[in-house]
């Protein structure tokens, strides 16, 4: 059975005070902390940090070596920003310690992230966008789902992740779909009790492996 674990996201954390915003989730019961780096092409917006980059290896300079030498646990790529050079990425994420995830937009099918699992050095997590990326506080797109059940029946043991507008009204249908990594922006830091609503997505998760 794969291990529930809760994201607070830190798009919606206050950037002023982000180490100890960081500490406080972790008080809280986070199991991980959730950070969106933005190129200005995938994730559009008027997020408060978008990264530009103007080359493939200016990507990898600016974002997948100073994580990992900052201790970054996961790396997440987008597939559709990552057509040709997926495989020197995982290679990469790997060669500084991370583990390699890849993430798809809505209206990207799952199918496409198949050749990324099937491969001799495959990724470790699948993340199904839940929003259009870019924003925190959107609506969770519960048509997503779909994707989420056909890979947790192909992938049982695989850490499948949901990111947009999950929170206590939101989290049974990806749970009970298969997600078992959930990023939680708003609901979590917009909460008088960050940790009852970490504690509240966790328990929709155990509950719904209990009865899958
Ligand atoms: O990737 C994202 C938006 O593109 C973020 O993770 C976002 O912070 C999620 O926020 P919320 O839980 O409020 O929807
Ligand atoms: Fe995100």
């Amino acid at each position: 059975m794969v291990k529930p674990k809760i994201a607070p996201s830190m798009l919606s954390s206050d950037f002023a005070n982000l180490a100890s915003e960081a500490e406080r989730m972790l008080r809280c019961g986070a199991d991980w902390l959730h950070m969106d780096i933005m190129d200005g092409y995938v994730g559009y917006s008027g997020s408060r940090h978008i990264w530009i980059a103007t080359s493939w290896s200016q990507i990898l300079l600016i974002t997948v070596e100073p994580l990992g030498k900052a201790g970054a646990s996961g790396f997440t790529f987008h597939v559709e920003a990552s057509k040709d050079n997926w495989k020197e990425l995982v290679q990469l994420i790997k060669s500084k310690g991370m583990t390699p995830g890849v993430s798809l937009k809505p209206g990207t099918p799952i199918e496409d992230v198949y050749p990324l699992l099937e491969d001799e050095n495959p990724v470790e997590l699948v993340l199904v966008m839940t929003v259009e990326p870019g924003f925190g506080g959107q609506k969770f797109m519960p048509e997503m789902m779909d994707k989420v059940r056909t890979l947790r029946k192909k992938y049982p043991s695989l850490d499948i992740e949901v990111d947009g507008g999950l929170g206590p009204s939101t989290i049974d249908m990806a749970a009970s779909a298969g997600a078992n990594c959930i990023v939680a922006g708003s609901s979590v830091f917009g909460a008088s009790d960050p940790a009852q609503v970490i504690t509240l997505l966790r328990k929709s998760v155990e509950d719904s492996q209990k009865t899958n």
